[in-house]
């Protein structure tokens, strides 16, 4: 984040009291925009647990079908899941433990049969496929990352990161290179020819991923990897799941039960509660507009200073001048919009600075052309990537709103202080910070 100094003269203030509008989100907030194809597609997706598919087809039938799948001794798991993950995604399914998280992410490699609805991989739905077809899909295109990661005792590491690569009938001397260099991604370079048992509980969560990055399958599929991981490990974790998914873009599916976490990995997140999804929407979506009280209830406990970020609070700026007016000109139009002062533009809508009435007045006596002589630096500028805890302090110290700049140096808006006052009133003690600061 740049900011500069603030001075006395910048653009008025915009009153903190205006409605605050949505934030705006990308399209489904997925990695890839250009991918034509969803790499995963569920279609009224439904699970029932412990009746043959006939008689789940019965019970999925009936008006409720919950209390019929009982009836007949078995049990809804997931009921009429509809999503798409697209190319690249890193899609988040969470919820309560029993909400029917897994019964979803198993029902994508068909460790779980569906008991109803379609499952798309890459436009093939594997409902559908023969046996054989299902193995090769398995082993090509999806791996898969547990919460346990039952590594081999008595293999090393390297052995244990390799396993993916021996089933799948790879050479010893290419699976060992392509275990080495999973390794080394995950932080374990130098570490292959330790056992499992000298490594710490973190180490062994890193051997996991390594054994299925080192496979490099299209779709990685990861069920609670680091929920057995103490805080601090687990934070690791992320940073390196993060780290890793930014060089990749691997289609992943991540369950969790911790919305946080869902946060932080997320582009998507699909909230799901008893078999059912409650919303589907990007981190900060959800965050802003919980769809109902069970959300609500996960987002009391997120921490909106580090979801939030300036994109999701900006609002258009109240005025925006282009750099060839005339000071006059420019003058009239701060009249006639009752500010004292405007930003100003090139064509490309980049940032060039502010103008304030009084500059352009001593301009006007100088009869200078344009605006450009009385363009100043005195204002805040954040990214629109910033999250709202890395910029808030300076929306306590001052008056004026602070500038949101995209990575092209483009004005997308000003974030005002009741707006990051409005966005974490429901959340946590930052409040105070901001408002006392
Ligand atoms: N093999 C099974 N037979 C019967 N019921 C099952 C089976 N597997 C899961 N269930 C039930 O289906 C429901 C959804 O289970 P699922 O494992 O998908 O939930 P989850 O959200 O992943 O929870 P957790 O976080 O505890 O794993 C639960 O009530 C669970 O008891």
């Amino acid at each position: 984040m740049s900011e500069t100094q603030p001075k006395q003269s910048q653009p008025e203030a915009q009153p903190e009291t205006q409605p605050e509008t949505q934030p705006e989100t990308q399209p489904d907030g997925a990695a890839s925009e250009e991918a034509v194809r969803p790499a995963i597609v569920g279609r009224g997706l439904s699970k029932v647990y412990g009746l043959s598919q006939r008689q789940a087809a019965k019970a999925l039938a009936a008006d409720d079908p919950r209390a019929a799948a009982a009836a007949a001794g078995g049990y809804l798991g997931a009921h009429e899941i509809d999503f798409e993950v697209a190319t690249g995604e890193m899609f988040v399914v969470m919820g309560l433990s029993g909400s029917g998280k897994s019964t979803v992410l198993r029902m994508i490699n068909r460790l779980n049969e569906p008991s109803a609805g379609e499952l798309l991989i890459d436009g093939e739905d594997i409902t559908k496929v023969s046996d054989q077809r299902l193995r090769e899909i398995r082993n090509n295109s999806i791996g898969m990352v547990f919460q346990h990661f039952s590594l081999f005792p008595h293999r090393t590491v390297r052995e244990n990161a390799a396993y993916g690569l021996k089933v799948r009938g790879i050479a010893k001397s290419e699976r060992l290179e392509k275990a080495d260099a999973a390794l080394e991604r995950v932080g374990l370079g130098g570490r292959g020819d330790q056992l499992p048992h000298e490594l710490s509980g973190g180490m062994r969560q890193r051997v996991g991923l390594a054994r299925a990055l080192s496979v490099d399958p299209p779709i990685l599929l990861m069920d609670e990897p680091f929920s057995a991981l103490d805080p601090l490990i687990r934070r690791d974790m992320q940073d390196l799941l993060v780290e890793l998914q930014a060089q990749d873009q691997r289609t992943t599916v991540f369950v969790t039960h911790d919305l946080n976490e869902a946060m932080r990995i997320g582009d998507r997140v699909m909230v799901m509660r008893e078999g059912r999804v409650v919303q589907l929407a990007p981190g900060p979506e959800i965050v802003a507009n919980p769809a109902d009280d069970y959300v609500s209830e996960f987002v009391s406990d997120v921490d909106r200073a580090r979801v939030l970020s300036a994109a999701d609070l900006v609002r258009p700026a109240r005025l925006v001048l282009p750099e060839d007016i005339s000071p006059r000109e420019a003058l009239r139009r701060l009249g006639d919009n009752e500010v004292n002062g405007a930003f100003v533009t090139d064509s490309a809508d980049k940032l060039l600075g502010v103008v304030t009435d009084d500059r352009l007045v001593s301009l006007t006596r100088r009869r200078a052309k344009d605006v450009s002589d009385a363009l100043g630096d005195d204002y805040h500028q954040v990214r629109d990537s910033d999250v709202v805890g890395d910029f808030m302090h300076l929306a306590g110290k001052q008056v004026v709103p602070l500038t949101v700049l995209d990575d092209e140096g483009r004005l997308l808006g000003v974030v005002t202080r009741g707006a990051i006052l409005s966005a974490l009133s429901t959340a946590n003690d930052d409040t105070t910070e901001v408002a006392h600061a």
